[in-house]
């Protein structure tokens, strides 16, 4: 971190003292180079003085002078030959400056500064001196060669001598002004570089005291933007402290208050000014503990705790008002570069959520638009009541309520209207409750009552009392009276009864039966009821059939209609029936849920699953080479069906999807459906017969006012009610009726089929009164339709074959029902 802050300076400092060194050593370089000048001048001047000595006297002592004096001069040059560009020879150098007398210490600086500075002007310009002064130099050892030869052979005349004497004057005149300008152009050079190093120096220290600037500026820079950005950051803690919902406290580690935002301020109904420093024990204080919360035991556990102390602490807040505040506490220790300072406290004001969370479970258990406890709270609550001992005789009393008519109220004076009926309905009927009954709205305009502990007398007379309270009830709205009643079931809770739904529904039958008796009634549930009982078997028979359908566990049979007058048809001609497949296989007969099925609504779907699946059944066969045609298939439709609308799209539809010949289907409808439905009926039948379908008239003479609408029914054929044919033999009444249905029909253009035909005996005097085909035991025995399709007619007595049926193999899975009521 120093060093990140720092570096450019440390890089400064050595900068500058790297320029230091170096102009030290320029320096001691050019010292060393105007010493060695000196010295050179100095030999030069003495080799001059000694030789001109020796010209005159050629006394060996004065040539040794000269030889020691003009060795200086030359040690320099051989050094200076050295450092030649090219042929530097550092060690020669060395040898040749300590010749020239240089000191030692001074030599590598001289090398230095005549090996790297030798093209700059400063040093070359008093180097040219040195090489004229050179010039003379060799000019004298040439001559001193001569005066030493002729010294030596004693040959030198005086003229001679001042022969030498006066070159040597003129070597001296010739070399003076060169050593001058040599001294002069060094003194120059260093006053120059003298000069250049001091400005370089000076630049040095002006770049460095810019760059100093330059950087401390960026680092004040970067403090002023380092402490905005904090005090931003402090700024918006203070505003996020200030805004949020949640108290926060901060303390010490003496537990002493060092701040409050201003919803711990609203919590603890108190200023930060006035609880800072105090003790928070003294602001925080706790209510419903055992034993009770300490603010001072809260602070001390989350400073003894490593991170996140305490974890949403649910508590309750007592403030100086004595008022109580259900809050949440969340804290933390505060720590400051691993020291701890201090303890931070989160108070989260839950009454919002608990009173959200008592709405929703209200919510959960109770109906809206009432106020009143809902189905579920009172199956619960019935739940509760079965699981208890109930002593005999006052076991209490389960009531389903249910308004009459109330669809009337909607759909004349609209849902407000109804709602403020449902609601006046519950108040009237609260209000004839005992302290600790349960009045529930189970849903729509049904309502359960428990009357807990109540024998049956005095249950019974609540019940009625409600019923009558509902009787008289009236509704002012809009300036009409609006009145309801209301049917009753009742249900004394006996032992027997244990799970709540069997007790819900026995009083939910017995509140059937109430409306079924004409509404505006009380129907009490007796255990030996068998109607009841056999009520109870049908809603079990909803629930069945509902899976029959959604798991498709029906299955089609079909039983033969043989024709028993020649007649040239050609084909099978069957009764589609239907069965109920159970779980383990087994097959129920129609008539033991028909009439579930018809009293709850299901038919319409019961006749939908038979035809779309039996079209689908003779499309798969009806082109599968081999397979005898089919005349005709006939279909039972239930009474709803006919008042139902869309029966017609849907075989429309069924027939165009699987492709099956219209004029293939006969649609069975009972007298009593078609006479009850009968404009429906008219109009379905007409479309149907548009498209080739057929109808057959079934049950007739069941019904006994047939007669009268037979002439509006375009049937094809009439099927003579069983009970009539079945007894024909015994009975002449039978017998006469069956001549009559089978006269009239011919008479109106309809052929007749006679069901029941149970024995030979029954078939030959169908035949004899000349009824057209015959359906029976005796003929044929329902089989799978699938079977009957593949194979034909199963074998049939012997006396039937006279009769036209068609021949047949064994079907494998022939059932053994009586005869029964078809689908
Ligand atoms: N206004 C209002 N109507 C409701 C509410 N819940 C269900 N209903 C209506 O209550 C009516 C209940 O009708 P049913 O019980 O089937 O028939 P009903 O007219 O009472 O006839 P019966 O019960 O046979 O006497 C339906 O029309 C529903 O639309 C509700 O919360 N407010």
């Amino acid at each position: 971190m120093t060093l990140r802050v720092t570096w450019p300076f440390i890089v400064m400092v050595l900068l500058l003292a790297a320029c230091a060194t170096a102009s030290l050593q320029v320096l001691s370089g050019v010292r060393a180079f105007v010493a060695g000048e000196s010295l050179w001048t100095k030999g030069q001047k003495d080799a001059i003085y000694h030789l001109h000595q020796y010209a005159i006297n050629g006394s060996p002592q004065s040539f040794d002078g000269f030889v020691r004096a003009i060795d200086i001069p030359l040690g320099d040059r051989a050094a200076r030959l050295a450092l030649q560009p090219g042929q530097v020879q550092t060690d020669v150098a060395r040898e040749g400056f300590l010749r020239g007398g240089n000191h030692p210490d001074d030599i590598d600086s001289l090398i230095w500064l005549l090996r790297y500075f030798d093209h700059l002007d400063l040093v070359k310009k008093p180097v040219s001196h040195w090489l004229i002064g050179d010039e003379y130099i060799n000019a004298l050892r040439e001559l001193s060669h001569e005066i030493h030869q002729r010294n030596t052979d004693g040959t030198a005349d005086a003229a001679t001598r001042q022969r030498w004497q006066d070159a040597i004057y003129e070597i001296n005149a010739g070399v003076t002004p060169v050593a001058r300008n040599f001294s002069e152009a060094l003194g120059e050079s260093s006053r120059q570089i003298v000069l250049l190093l001091m400005w370089t120096n000076m630049g040095m220290a002006a770049v460095l005291i810019v760059l100093t600037l330059w950087h401390t500026q960026g680092l004040l820079e970067q403090r002023r933007r380092a402490e905005q950005a904090l005090e931003a950051e402090r700024e918006q803690a203070r505003t996020t402290l200030t805004a949020i919902g949640d108290g926060v406290v901060t303390t010490n580690t003496q537990g002493q208050v060092l701040y409050m935002n201003p919803a711990a301020e609203a919590l603890l109904a108190r200023p930060a000014a006035q609880a800072t420093g105090q003790p928070l024990a003294q602001l925080l204080v706790f209510d419903g503990e055992a034993p009770p919360l300490s603010a001072d035991t809260l602070v001390q556990n989350i400073l003894r705790s490593g991170s996140a102390a305490l974890g949403n602490v649910h508590t309750t807040l007592v403030r100086p008002d004595q008022t109580v505040v259900p809050v949440k506490l969340v804290g933390s220790p505060i720590r400051h570069r691993d020291v701890l300072t201090g303890a931070v406290l989160v108070l989260h004001d839950v009454t919002r959520e608990q009173h959200y969370v008592e709405q929703l479970s209200w919510q959960a258990s109770h109906d809206a638009l009432t106020g009143l406890v809902n189905r579920r709270e009172f199956e619960h609550r019935l739940e509760a009541l079965l699981a208890q001992p109930r002593p005999v005789g006052r076991e209490g009393s389960l009531l389903y309520v249910d308004m009459d008519q109330f669809k009337l109220i909607n759909d004349t004076c609209g849902h407000q209207a109804g709602d403020e009926m449902l609601r006046e309905v519950c108040r009237m009927l609260q209000s004839h409750l005992r302290e600790g009954d349960t009045l529930a709205r189970l849903g729509g305009d049904e309502f359960g009552i428990l009357l807990k502990d109540c024998p049956a007398g005095p249950s019974a007379r609540i019940a009625e009392q409600l019923r009558q309270a509902g009787q008289e009830l009236r509704l002012n709205w809009g300036g009409q009276q609006l009145r309801t009643g209301l049917s009753i079931g009742m249900v004394q809770l006996i032992p027997a009864l244990t799970s709540i739904q069997e007790a819900m529904r026995v009083a939910d039958m017995a509140c059937y039966r109430a409306k079924e008796g004409g509404r505006n009634r009380v129907f009490i549930y007796q255990t030996e009821d068998i109607e009841m009982s056999r009520r109870e078997g049908e809603m079990d028979w909803v629930r069945r059939l509902r899976l029959a359908l959604e798991h498709n566990q029906f299955q089609l049979h079909a039983q033969a209609i043989a024709p028993l007058q020649p007649s040239g048809e050609s084909g099978l001609h069957m009764e589609v029936l239907l069965r109920l497949r159970e779980d383990d296989g087994q097959l129920i007969a129609p008539g033991c849920f028909i009439p579930a099925a018809e009293h709850y609504g299901m038919m319409t779907s019961i006749d939908r699953w038979v035809i779309r699946h039996t079209l689908e059944t003779l499309a798969r066969r009806q082109h599968q080479p081999g397979l005898p045609q089919v005349h005709t298939c006939a279909i039972n439709l239930s009474g709803t069906s006919l008042g139902d609308d869309s029966l017609l799209k849907l075989i429309r539809s069924a027939l165009a999807d699987s492709g099956v010949d219209p004029h293939m289907l006969c649609f069975e409808i009972t007298e009593t459906s078609a006479i009850s439905h009968l404009p429906n009926a008219v109009r379905l039948m007409k479309e149907l017969q548009q498209l080739g379908c057929r109808f057959a008239l079934d049950d007739f003479g069941a019904g006994m006012s047939s007669f009268n609408y037979l002439k509006h029914l375009p049937v094809d054929y009439l099927k003579i009610d069983g009970s009539f044919v079945k007894d024909m033999l015994h009975d002449p009444a039978n017998r006469a009726m069956v001549e009559m249905i089978h006269h009239i029909g011919h008479v109106m253009g309809k052929q007749t089929i006679a069901e029941f035909a149970e024995s030979q005996a029954i078939v030959e005097a169908l035949r004899e009164i000349g009824v057209d085909y015959a359906q029976g035991y005796a003929l044929a025995r329902p089989v799978p339709l699938e079977d009957y399709l593949a194979l034909g007619n199963p074998p049939r007595p012997e006396s039937a074959r006279g009769a036209g049926v068609a021949q047949g193999h064994t079907p494998p899975h022939s059932t053994p029902f009586p005869q029964q009521r078809p689908a």
